[in-house]
């Protein structure tokens, strides 16, 4: 750490980038004061700093993945602790947050961000982040960003640098606001692309996905700002929820399975390092409970998962597929599981109509398109079978699965909290073509299950055209499907919509905007 002060560098919050601009070098204008022999200082390497840049510069230069790329980092440069924090905090919060600060930096500068040399403007908008989102003191933020500059861009550069910074410095983002973005009476949607960092068509996406409460959608793309906490999740009969909490994790709000790690690295956990435990959203958790506990009629021992990979569900499947829901929930488990004297579940399935406890003694099969992809889902599952295979082009019998997943690629933008990155390079001209891919799996999916079994489909995307539209069209087309109120089987949630779909929020239930339809083939 430099001796720039620092030591206060707690970061309120912010984070995430993909460059907009191309364009040429700098003119300068402006200048940071120089020592009594009239040249400036020697400039201080600030290494957590560094890090955070170098981030933002692969992001802009390789189209990195910041929350892959960044431990890396960390670990060549050797930080860790209190400067590993710092640095990713500063990397990922200006990441998220630069749409607001490129509108004030087109305020402050004679030139707009675009037409920024690459490297500077990220290196500004760094030290803009410092300076409108965190508690590092002004003096710090300036100083230590025209180090930086001066360093790794140039001393012409660093003047410009440190003229706009002064400028940034004059208001806090609050005061900013008002000026740099639309009126919200106006242009709502502007307003709150600009207040929130997020690109028009996204906030468009999430109005829409809210019901169209401008409130709600502020509130929303609040939330995308946040850090996401950790979850874990215990895989049942392979760890527990009590193992992960003596381990110093604490209790989780709604799935049976999940705990809360507020520090340290999940890695060092002995259960996660078996992968009987793994880091896991907790809406993620309760999708794939949702699936298990649909009762349905007949055996249930045969469990398809579509789209596996990197086998998050998957884990979580094979293990209840296995050892069963032994952790339920305690308001209906005990009516909700009759045993048959060979221990298996038919009699509960055949009369229950509210969600039932997996009793265990089924099996899974894994299938995802991409090898690499299926290889994290062998080290996830234990007992499931992995396979590669398209999901459009079946390699089972149609009609034989009791339960089916397809957790659909999608735009992920129920997870723009994790990859800070995502919101600037999703694309909306994407939305076709998944939705193409999205309505061929379930199609799949449904021709994959029994009659009177079950699919769950799922995208970690609320934009209606992925989700609500999808299911809609493709149950339309067909006489043999019953949509199911999936809310009914996450009993310990709420806020979850209107129904018959299950919406989560990560304003409302702290997860990812993950959703889930349930249909039954008849
Ligand atoms: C949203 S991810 C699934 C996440 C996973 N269920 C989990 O919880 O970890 C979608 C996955 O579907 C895979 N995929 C894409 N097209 C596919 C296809 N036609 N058949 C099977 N898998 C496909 C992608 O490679 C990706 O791994």
């Amino acid at each position: 750490m430099s001796d720039r002060g620092t030591g206060g560098d707690v970061p309120r919050g912010g984070h995430g980038p993909g460059n907009r601009s191309r364009g040429g070098q700098t003119g300068a204008s402006g200048g940071r004061g120089g020592g009594r022999s009239g040249r400036p200082p020697r400039p201080v390497r600030d290494e957590a700093r560094n890090v955070a840049y170098d981030l933002l510069r692969a992001v802009d230069e390789r189209d990195a993945y910041a929350n892959l790329l960044m431990p890396t980092l960390l670990r060549e440069r050797r930080l860790s602790g209190r400067d590993a924090g710092l640095a990713t905090e500063l990397a990922y919060g200006t990441l998220r947050g630069l749409g607001t600060y490129d509108e004030i930096i087109a305020a402050c500068s004679d030139r707009a961000p675009e037409d920024l040399d690459p490297p500077l403007l990220d290196a500004i908008r760094l030290g803009v982040h410092q300076l409108l989102k965190t508690r590092v003191p002004p003096h710090a933020a300036v100083g230590t960003t025209v180090d930086l500059v001066r360093l790794r861009v140039g001393t012409g550069a660093s003047k410009y640098a440190n003229a706009v910074l002064r400028k940034v410095a004059g208001r806090s983002l609050e005061q900013w606001l008002p000026i740099v973005a639309p009126d919200p009476d106006q242009d709502p949607i502007g307003h709150l692309a600009v207040a929130h960092s997020h690109p028009r068509w996204i906030v468009t996406a999430m109005r829409d996905a809210v019901g169209g409460d401008f409130e709600e959608t502020a509130a929303l793309l609040a939330a995308d700002n946040e850090r996401p906490r950790v979850t874990l999740v215990a895989r049942p009969g392979r760890a527990s929820v009590e193992e992960l909490l003596t381990s110093g994790a604490e209790p989780a709000r709604y799935s049976p399975y999940a705990a809360y790690l507020s520090e340290g690295d999940p890695g060092s956990i002995q259960a996660v390092a078996e992968a009987r435990a793994a880091v896991q959203d907790e809406a993620s958790q309760l999708v794939a409970l949702a699936l298990t506990r649909v009762p349905v009629a007949g055996g249930d021992s045969r469990w398809l998962d579509l789209c596996a990979g990197p086998g998050g569900k998957a884990g979580l499947l094979d293990a209840i597929a296995v050892h069963g829901d032994e952790a339920g929930s305690p308001a209906w488990k005990p009516d909700a599981v009759l045993r048959e004297p060979d221990g298996r579940s038919e009699t509960a399935r055949e009369g229950a109509s509210g969600p039932v406890a997996f009793p265990g003694g089924a099996r899974l099969l894994a299938a995802e398109l991409q090898y690499h992809r299926a290889r994290l889902v062998r080290q996830a599952t234990r007992e499931a079978v992995v396979i590669t295979a398209d999901g459009t082009v079946p390699a089972w019998r149609a009609g034989v699965f009791d339960r089916v997943m397809v957790d659909a690629p999608c735009t992920g933008l129920g997870a723009l909290r994790r990859r800070p990155e995502a919101r600037w390079r999703r694309d909306p001209r994407s939305l076709p073509d998944l939705g193409r891919l999205q309505r061929g799996l379930l199609t799949s999916a449904l021709e994959a299950v029994r009659p009177g079994g079950v699919v769950a489909y799922v995208t970690c995307s609320p934009h209606l055209a992925e989700t609500a539209v999808v299911v809609g069209d493709v149950s339309a087309g067909r006489d043999d499907v019953e949509t199911l109120d999936a809310r009914a089987y996450l009993p310990e949630v709420d806020g979850l919509g209107e129904g018959p779909y299950a919406q989560f929020w990560p304003h409302r239930h702290g997860t990812d905007g993950m959703f889930l339809a349930l249909l039954r083939r008849r």
